[in-house]
C-alpha cells in the first residue's frame, strides 16, 4: 500500500526548517520525502496543511475516561480512596475496552500517536489499541498492600507473553503502582521480572507531599537496572534530582493533573539541567480531564517561566513532546524520517494564530490547540482523519461507554 502526501509544510523534527514537500508511505513507512514521480494507491494534498511527527502521551490510564469528572475538587488521597478506588473495584474486562476505546479517540483527535498506559483488565486495553490501530505501551499497575501482590504479578507476565509486539503497535511493561502501595520487595521483585524479560516499568513517584520516603532505598532495588518512566516526580529534593540523570530513566511530567488535584509543581527545569529526559503525560481523564499533550506542553512550558522565561525553549517544548516522549516509550522515533514509522499529525496552519508563518514552531507551542488537528496517522494509517475515525464504528463504541458509565454510577449495592 502506497500514500502519497502532497504540497505539504513538513516540520521533520523540533530543530529543523519547515519546508513545503511531499512524503511517500509505504507499507506504514516513510519512504521517499522531496519530489516524487512514482504512482500511489492514495494521494493527499495537503496544502495549506503541517505535517509533523505525532505526540506521545507518556503516562495514562486510558480506561479512566470512564470517571471523567465524577470526582472534582479533592486532593489525591480523598480522590483515589473515597472516589475511585471504590469504582474501580466494579471495573469489567468491558467496561476497560469501552472507556480505552474512548481515550483513544480522543487522543488521536489531539494528535496523540502512542501512549503509555498503567491500568488493569489489560486484555482489553491492548485489545482496544490493536482494533484502533494505535501504539501503546501498556503496563499491569501492580498493588501489594492487600497481600495479593503474586496474583498482578502473574497477571502481568501472561500479559507481557500474550500481548508483547503485537502488530507492531503493542509493548508491554510492569506497572508497580507507587512506593505508598507497593513494598520495597516487592517493587524489587516486580522490577527483576522486568530486567529478565527486558520489559520497561513505569512507577508514580513523589506525586504529593505525604510521599516522603527515600529515593536511594526506592533506587537500591532492582528498579535501578530497569528502563524506568518515573511519573510525576513533583515532590523530588533537589540532592535527588542527579540520581534520575540516567540513560534508562525518563521522567513523565503530568502539569495538569499536579495542579487539579493539588500536588504542586515538578522542577523541570532543573531536572533538564542535570541531564534527567523528561517527556509529557496527561494522566487519567478523571484527574485532567483531557488527554490534550498539545496542551500539558504549553502549560508546562509556562509554569517554568514564571519566574525566568528562558528556562524552556520552544525547542525544548517540541523535544517533551515528541522526540523524548518517543525514547521514553520506545513506540516511535518522533522525527519524519526515510525509513521510520510514519507516525505522523496534519494541523490545519491556514488559521489567523498561525500568522505569520515565519514563527510557526513558536506558534506550535504558544498558540496551536489540539482542535487544530485535522488527521493523525499511526503507521501508515490514519486513526483519525477530518472529523472521521476510519478504523472504528463510532455509534457502537459510544453506545458500549455510555452502557459501561451506567454499570459504574449505579447504586447496585
Ligand atoms: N487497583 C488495581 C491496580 C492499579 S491500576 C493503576 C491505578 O492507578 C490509579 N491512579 C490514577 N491516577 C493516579 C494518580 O494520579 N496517582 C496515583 N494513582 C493513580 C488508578 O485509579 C488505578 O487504580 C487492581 O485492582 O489491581
Ligand atoms: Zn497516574
Amino acid at each position: 500500500m502506497k500514500l502519497l502526501l502532497k504540497n505539504a509544510y513538513l516540520l521533520k523534527d523540533p530543530f529543523s526548517q519547515i519546508q513545503k514537500t511531499n512524503l511517500l508511505i509505504q507499507d506504514g513507512k516513510i519512504s521517499k520525502i522531496g519530489e516524487i514521480q512514482e504512482d500511489a494507491d492514495q494521494v493527499y494534498d495537503l496544502s495549506g496543511k503541517l505535517v509533523m511527527p505525532g505526540l506521545v502521551n507518556c503516562h495514562t490510564h486510558a480506561a479512566m475516561t470512564l470517571m471523567r469528572g465524577i470526582a472534582e475538587d479533592m486532593n489525591l488521597e480523598d480522590w483515589l480512596n473515597k472516589k475511585i478506588f471504590p469504582i474501580e473495584a466494579k471495573l469489567t474486562a468491558e467496561h476497560v475496552y469501552y472507556g480505552t476505546m474512548i481515550a483513544q479517540m480522543e487522543m488521536a483527535r489531539k494528535g496523540i500517536v502512542a501512549y503509555v498506559d498503567m491500568y488493569f483488565h489489560c486484555d482489553s486495553v491492548a485489545q482496544a489499541a490493536v482494533d484502533f490501530g494505535m501504539k501503546a505501551l501498556i503496563t499491569r499497575g501492580l498493588v501489594d498492600i492487600d497481600g495479593d501482590g503474586e496474583r498482578r504479578l502473574k497477571e502481568n507476565i501472561l500479559f507481557f507473553e500474550k500481548w508483547n509486539g503485537k502488530d507492531g503497535l503493542i509493548e508491554v511493561g510492569f506497572g508497580p503502582h507507587a512506593p505508598y502501595t507497593c513494598s520495597l520487595k516487592y517493587i524489587d521483585k516486580v522490577a527483576y521480572v522486568a530486567q529478565q524479560l527486558n520489559a520497561p516499568v513505569t512507577i508514580h513517584l513523589y506525586e504529593s507531599r505525604s510521599e516522603t520516603y527515600q529515593l536511594e532505598d526506592i533506587l537500591s532495588t532492582n528498579l535501578a537496572n530497569c528502563k524506568v518512566i518515573f511519573a510525576h516526580c513533583v515532590h523530588l529534593k533537589d540532592e535527588y534530582i542527579p540520581l534520575l540523570a540516567k540513560e534508562n530513566f525518563f521522567v513523565a511530567h503530568n502539569p495538569t493533573s499536579n495542579l487539579k488535584l493539588g500536588n504542586g509543581i515538578a522542577p523541570i527545569k532543573k531536572l533538564l539541567d542535570h541531564g534527567v529526559q523528561v517527556c509529557l503525560g496527561t494522566d487519567g481523564a478523571a484527574s485532567n480531564n483531557t488527554l490534550d499533550i498539545l496542551h500539558e506542553m504549553r502549560l508546562a512550558t509556562l509554569l517554568q517561566k514564571m519566574n525566568d522565561p528562558s528556562n524552556i525553549t520552544v525547542e525544548q517544548a517540541l523535544c517533551m513532546a515528541t522526540i523524548f516522549g518517543a525514547k521514553a516509550s520506545g513506540l516511535t522515533s518522533g522525527k519524519l524520517q526515510v525509513g521510520e514509522d510514519a507516525d505522523l499529525i496534519v494541523l490545519d496552519v491556514q488559521r489567523p494564530w498561525f500568522l505569520p508563518f515565519e514563527n510557526m514552531k513558536a506558534h506550535l507551542v504558544h498558540s496551536a490547540s489540539s482542535l487544530d488537528v485535522f488527521a493523525t496517522m499511526v503507521k501508515g494509517k490514519w486513526i483519525y482523519y477530518d472529523g472521521n475515525y476510519p478504523t472504528v464504528q463510532i455509534k457502537e463504541i459510544i453506545e458500549g461507554f455510555e452502557n459501561s458509565v451506567r454499570d459504574l454510577t449505579q447504586n447496585n449495592v
